[in-house]
This record gives C-alpha cells, sequence and structure tokens, in this order.
C-alpha cells in the first residue's frame, strides 16, 4: 500500500514524515505523521528501530501531537519511531455528529469498528490501527530497519489513552504491542457521557457490544502474563476528570484481577488536560516503552 509524502521536515535529529494513504478498511485517503529517529539516518546504526503508536484525543488530527508532545527528542534519545494516526475518517461526505458537536465524529472515531448506519461504512478505526496501518506501514519502509509492527508499543492522551487501553488489552494475548500507557484516559466509556454517546452511536443500543471495548471490562478478562504493567498520568486539574475520565474506576476494575497492582495511575497535582500536562510527563512515558521495546 503506497504512501505519498505530503511534507518532510527536519525535527531534532530526525525527519517528520507527514503522509497520506487510501485505507481500505477506511474507504477514504487517511494522513498520518511519522517521526522517523536520527538513528535511522546514521550509516553508523545497523539496528533495527521500533515504533511507539500514540493515538490523539478529541478534535486532533496528527498535527496536534506532532507539534506539541515533543516526542522527538525522545525518539531520538532512545531509538523509536512515532506514528501519529489521524481520529477519524474525513471529508464532506462522511457522516459526523448531526448537532456538530466536537465529541462524535469527524474527529472523534473512538478508535472502535463501527457497526451503525451511517457509520459502519467508513468508521472502522480498529482494524485501521491495529491492523491496516502497521502492516501498510511496514510495507512501505521495507528496508529492515523500521520495525511497525512486532517490536511496537502505544500510548495515547484522553479518548486516544482509552484506544491504547482497548488495543493493547484486546490484543494481548496475540501479543501485539510490549507496553501501554496513557495520558488522561478515558478508563470506562461504557458509563461516561463521551463514551456512552459515541458507543451508542458507532455500536447500536446493545451495551454488551460496548463491553468488548471497555477496559475495565476487559481487564477483568484479560490474563496478566507476570508484570506487566500500564502506566497513566492524570492531571488533577484537569475539566474532564470527573465527568468522563475516573481513572480510579480502572483501578477499581482491577481489584482481585491480574492486573491489580499493576496499573500505575500517577495522579499530578495542578495539570490539565492540555499538552502542556502530556508533553510534561511524555518523557517518562518515553523511558517507559524504551525499556519494554529492548532499547533500555
Ligand atoms: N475543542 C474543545 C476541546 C477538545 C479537547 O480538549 N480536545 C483534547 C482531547 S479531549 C479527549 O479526547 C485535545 O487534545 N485537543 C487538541 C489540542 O491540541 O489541545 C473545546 O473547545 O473545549
Amino acid at each position: 500500500m503506497s504512501f505519498k509524502v505530503h511534507q518532510d521536515v527536519a525535527v531534532c535529529g530526525g525527519r517528520l514524515l507527514k503522509l497520506c494513504h487510501f485505507s481500505q478498511v477506511i474507504g477514504r485517503m487517511m494522513d498520518v505523521n511519522v517521526y522517523v529517529p536520527k538513528q535511522y539516518y546514521s550509516q553508523a546504526d545497523s539496528k533495527m528501530i521500533p515504533a511507539v503508536y500514540y493515538l490523539s484525543g478529541l478534535t486532533c488530527s496528527p498535527q496536534n501531537a506532532s507539534e506539541k508532545a515533543y516526542w522527538p527528542f525522545q525518539a531520538d534519545k532512545y531509538g523509536f519511531a512515532v506514528v501519529f494516526p489521524d481520529t477519524s475518517p474525513r471529508g464532506d461526505d462522511i457522516p459526523s455528529d448531526p448537532e456538530g458537536f466536537w465529541d462524535f465524529g469527524i474527529g472523534a472515531g473512538f478508535y472502535v469498528n463501527a457497526t451503525q448506519k451511517p457509520y459502519d461504512e467508513h468508521y472502522q478505526m480498529y482494524d485501521y490501527i491495529h491492523k491496516e496501518l502497521p502492516t501498510s506501514l511496514d510495507e512501505y519502509f521495507a528496508n529492515g530497519r523500521l520495525d511497525f509492527v512486532d517490536n511496537v508499543a502505544i500510548t495515547g492522551h484522553s479518548m486516544g489513552g482509552f484506544g491504547a487501553l482497548a488495543g493493547f488489552l484486546k490484543n494481548y494475548d496475540a501479543n501485539r504491542y510490549k507496553s501501554c500507557s496513557a495520558f488522561a484516559p478515558i478508563v470506562n466509556p461504557t458509563k461516561v457521557p463521551w463514551g456512552k454517546k459515541a458507543f451508542g452511536e458507532y455500536l447500536g443500543p446493545n451495551e454488551q457490544a460496548w463491553k468488548e471495548y471497555d477496559p475495565c471490562e476487559l481487564v477483568k478478562k484479560v490474563r496478566n502474563r507476570g508484570n506487566d504493567r500500564i502506566l497513566i498520568h492524570q492531571g488533577t486539574k484537569d475539566p474532564f476528570l470527573e465527568s468522563n475520565l475516573k481513572p480510579e474506576l480502572l483501578l477499581e476494575a482491577s481489584k482481585g484481577t491480574s492486573w491489580e497492582g499493576k496499573i500505575d495511575l500517577k495522579l499530578v497535582d495542578g495539570f490539565d488536560h492540555s499538552y502542556y500536562f502530556v508533553s510534561t510527563f511524555v518523557p517518562e512515558h518515553a523511558a517507559f516503552h524504551a525499556k519494554n521495546l529492548g532499547l533500555t
């Protein structure tokens, strides 16, 4: 599957590639940014370069985190690529929130496979993120240096934090991701307004179908292999904390399961929901993933 390079920007010691490609599962062109670290461009270095997938939140395109999360410094420090996918299909003919609100539809695909009309035709974000995009990137960079499939980790912010947790846990038995972290994630989408609205529209009225994606349900079903840990940061001044994020519910759900004590929730005093918060804690998440990817 071929990608078109829109922009190739020098950042830190590597390059931010702003790409687009036709996605078969979405049925539309999709933008994706990939930060390729300095190690890739070094003649002296021949090690395989793993990738960290960063799933963005509501209203975001691949640009937000590329510009404001400061991943490239960390990617160069450890030697991993960072993939910044889009958050939904886009276009004038793509159905979106009938009320024009920003928490559903375009920019808010919630990383699920929609089953309900009119969304099911293009909103297949789960298959796009966890299946089609990694294999497409692997084919495109088919030079044996960048690994987008086997040695990879996943993280995300808010809606993207939910997407990372759900994707990690749903693919845990297949050992798809070496590690998972999240910044201010929606941990219990079946119980909060953002999740209920999105799941109702994308997945329909049967709440059993919603549970398949809910991290608070998944930790009860998926068995931790040993000492795998999940890292979460959450700001105490986040305006969405009480209404939509509620990270304590994931700790409660994990009690009595193999994940009890394995979810490192760090409540950080005074931080909000913005990229000032995300960028502050990116170095800690980078170190966590670098270790799990075998880079340190
Ligand atoms: N535009 C909205 C605010 C939406 C918002 O805060 N989006 C967050 C993610 S929220 C959860 O998924 C975000 O990352 N925004 C992009 C950014 O660059 O900050 C409003 O008007 O309140």
